[in-house]
This record gives C-alpha cells, sequence and structure tokens, in this order.
C-alpha cells in the first residue's frame, strides 16, 4: 500500500501519542488505512540537552528546529508539534495549517499526598524547568525553593518518585495523554494558575504551497482551538522579545465570543500584570495583540531585560 504522507515527530512517548492521534484522525476524515500515514521520528537538539534551562540554551525552537528541516527539504509532509513548544515566528514558508480539538489546559500538582500549592511544607523544592511555573509558584509561595527539572513526563515523575525534590508540575493534558494522570495529586485552577499559552493543543505544520496536504489536514482542523490559538499567539508574539520572561495566558471562545486573560511575571514572582480581553470572534487576533502591547507598556522596559 502506497504512503499518503509522512508525519515527523519527536521520539518522546507523548510525542509518540500525539502523532498517532493526528494519524488515526487523518485516517478517519479520510476514510484511509492508518498505515498509508507513516510516522517518522525526528531527533531534535531539545531532546539531547538535559543539564540547563531550555531558556539558556536557545529556548523554544529547540524542539522544532531539526523537524523544520525535514519539512522544508521535503522528508516529510507535515510536522506534529505541541502548540506550547512552537516559536511565535515560523521558518519562510511553513504554516501551522491545523490545530486539534485543545485538551484540558490545566496545571497538575505532582506530590504525593499533598492536594494543593498551599499545602506543601514550608521551604518545599519543586522542580520545574519552566520559567513560568517557578514564577507563578514564587509569586503564590515566595517560601517555595525551585529547581530544574528537565526531561520527559515519565522522567520527572520518576524523579519525584525517587525524592529528587518535593514536587513538580505537569500539563494535565500530557499526563492525560499518557494515562498518568493518577500521578496528580491535585488539578490547579486556570484561575489560580494560568496557563503556558498553547498549553493541551496539538498543532500541525506543513509547507504553505503545499496544497494537497494542506487539504488533506484541513478536514481535521478545529475551528474554536484554531481561532483561540491564533489570538494566544499574537499576544505572544508581541512579548515574546526575550524568552527569558515567563508569559501565561488563555484564550477561550464562548458562543461567538472570544475571552482571554493574560499575565507577564518576574521570574521571581516578584512582580505581575495581568489583563483580560472579550469581544467577537473576528477581532481575536488584534485583541491578542493589544493585550500583548498593554502588558509590554505596563512592564516598562526593565521587565524584559532580566532584572
Ligand atoms: N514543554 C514540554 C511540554 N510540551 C507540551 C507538554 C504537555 C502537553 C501540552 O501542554 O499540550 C509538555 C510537558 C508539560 O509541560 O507537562
Amino acid at each position: 500500500m502506497s504512503i499518503l504522507l509522512r508525519l515527523g515527530t519527536r521520539g518522546s512517548p507523548l510525542a509518540l501519542v500525539q502523532a498517532r492521534e493526528t494519524r488515526a484522525l487523518l485516517a478517519r476524515a479520510h476514510g484511509i488505512a492508518p498505515e498509508r500515514l507513516e510516522i517518522r521520528v525526528i531527533r531534535t537538539s531539545g531532546d539531547m540537552i538535559q543539564d540547563r534551562a531550555l531558556s539558556e540554551a536557545g529556548g523554544k525552537g529547540l524542539f522544532t528546529k531539526e523537524i523544520e528541516r525535514a519539512l522544508i527539504d521535503g522528508e516529510i509532509d507535515l510536522a506534529v508539534h505541541s502548540a506550547k513548544d512552537m516559536p511565535t515566528l515560523l521558518p519562510d514558508g511553513l504554516v501551522l495549517s491545523a490545530f486539534l480539538e485543545r485538551e484540558d489546559v490545566r496545571d497538575a500538582l505532582i506530590a504525593p499526598g499533598v492536594a494543593s500549592i498551599e499545602a506543601l511544607p514550608h521551604g518545599a523544592v519543586v522542580g520545574t524547568a519552566a520559567l513560568r511555573r517557578q514564577a507563578m509558584l514564587k509569586r503564590l509561595r515566595p517560601d517555595l525553593e525551585t529547581m530544574l527539572f528537565r526531561g520527559n513526563v515519565e522522567t520527572r515523575l520518576r524523579k519525584i518518585a525517587e525524592g529528587q525534590a518535593d514536587a513538580t508540575l505537569l500539563a494535565v493534558a500530557g499526563l492525560k495523554r499518557l494515562g498518568m494522570l493518577d500521578h496528580a495529586s491535585a488539578i490547579l485552577s486556570e484561575e489560580s494558575f494560568l496557563p503556558a499559552l498553547g498549553q493541551g493543543a496539538i498543532c500541525i505544520e506543513t509547507r504553505a504551497d503545499d496544497a494537497a496536504t494542506n487539504r488533506l489536514v484541513g478536514a481535521i482542523d478545529h475551528a474554536d482551538t484554531h481561532l483561540a490559538l491564533r489570538m494566544e499567539r499574537a499576544f505572544l508574539a508581541v512579548l515574546d522579545g526575550s524568552c527569558r520572561t515567563p508569559i501565561a495566558g488563555h484564550a477561550r471562545i464562548e458562543g461567538g465570543t472570544v475571552r482571554f486573560r493574560g499575565l507577564i511575571l518576574k521570574p521571581d514572582g516578584s512582580e505581575a500584570h495581568e489583563t483580560a480581553r472579550s469581544g467577537p470572534l473576528a477581532e481575536a487576533e488584534a485583541l491578542g495583540r493589544s493585550a500583548g502591547e498593554e502588558l509590554r507598556t505596563r512592564g516598562g522596559p526593565g521587565f524584559f531585560t532580566g532584572t
């Protein structure tokens, strides 16, 4: 049976689940055998860095660069990514052509027997690699210590089981997809712990001029998720000058209205600025940008230099 499309993905267990989900949706939408959709694993520089925070090693593009290279070179027809890991600027000629229906956007606390951030013992050590999580934890609990926690979801869960830290935070979406949500000791409300832009969403990247692939992929696009992600990415693009800035935000569609909250913080949680927007769907991207501009102004020049 001939291969119809080649799907590129990272090789982590979560990335593979996401690639298989994309393959299943495409096969069903077009009534084709899943074997005609080939999954190709591509190793990225992000997968090889274990000892430094990603923000220090070069930021988000680390998980996407090699996959985008394969897409540009025609070795694959589409790339499946976690939207959260996607830089706001894509290489020339590539587009995010579809977003799958979003999973839960919230973060989970993994701390055996502890049901909330408030209930963590004084001075507890929380392992995380995300600046946003570190800053939000410090904001809520300045007494907490944070330590760098790298590796995939399984690795981080193992580190907690071994007692390398008292707690960690992981996206509910990833835990659910891996069938590991039972490791969560609490699910943090969106109100108290605003998620990362793009969290819980899978996006599909293709070549802009590949009309055949774009038509096939268009069939599995989820309109509400797509619009919410366009808004979140417009917000992020305004603020993204430094990937050392903790940024959080979430857009949701309710009927004909889009509602957005966005937040920037200093890495130590000592300062935070939050804003909200709501309006008609047609204005989603413009509202996202205006929210970003407001926070950029309120943060002021010193905010984004890492001081
Ligand atoms: N940065 C790694 C990453 N990228 C996407 C997810 C989870 C799945 C998602 O948010 O869609 C994770 C792990 C985590 O933050 O728990």
